[in-house]
């Protein structure tokens, strides 16, 4: 079977979570099965590999974390977090923005990256752009060059990738 579908078959519909009116892809099934992890991150690191060897996986708390140190593995490249406000010490470059269900704020290291780095962001799931455009905006603060987000899911209706535009995405399911 391929990726796609494999991945499909898992990934649970949750409504109304985690707030009225939300259909919430839950994706934590994946993690129950090493195979489909190490296929999935696999996957997404031969499509980067088409673009451009990365020096740096940018990896996007929380569930950006499960699969970005991996791919950073497969990559021979760097990890460095993103993490919600609060939670990294020392001094971050610092960001709010909108997400499908809220408003958040995100923090990065100052010296997290360095300049001209090249850098993939991975997340789990794209769906408004709010969360993947504010992990640019920190990237962008360091100077790096971020040469593609990559993300497992899209909900295309959302239209993510139009506040992405300038930056290739990578996804493999979409749901439309
Ligand atoms: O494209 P957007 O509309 O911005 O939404 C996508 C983001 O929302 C989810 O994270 P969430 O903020 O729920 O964080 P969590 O994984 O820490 O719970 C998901 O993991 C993405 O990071
Ligand atoms: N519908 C959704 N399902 C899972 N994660 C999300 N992040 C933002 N929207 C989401």
């Amino acid at each position: 079977m391929d990726i796609i579908s494999r991945l499909s078959l898992v990934v649970k519909d949750c409504p109304d979570f985690p707030r009225k009116g939300i259909l919430f892809k839950d994706i934590m099934p994946i993690f129950k099965d090493p195979d489909l992890v190490k296929d999935t991150c696999q996957t997404l690191v031969d499509k980067i590999s088409e673009i451009e060897k990365p020096d740096v996986i940018v990896g996007i708390e929380a569930r950006g974390f499960l699969i970005g140190p991996i791919m950073a593995q497969q990559l021979n490249a760097k990890f460095v977090p993103i993490r919600k406000k609060g939670k990294l010490p020392r001094e971050c470059y610092s960001v709010k923005y909108e997400k499908e269900y809220g408003f958040d704020e995100f923090d990065m290291q100052i010296d997290a990256l360095e300049e001209n780095d090249k850098v993939v962001i991975v997340d789990d799931l794209l769906a408004t752009g709010g969360t993947l455009e504010a992990a640019k905006m920190l990237c962008d603060k360091s100077g790096a060059k971020v040469i593609a987000h990559s993300v497992i899911f899209e909900l295309e209706f959302l239209n993510g990738r139009d506040k992405l535009k300038d930056t290739p995405v990578i996804s493999l399911v979409r749901y439309n």
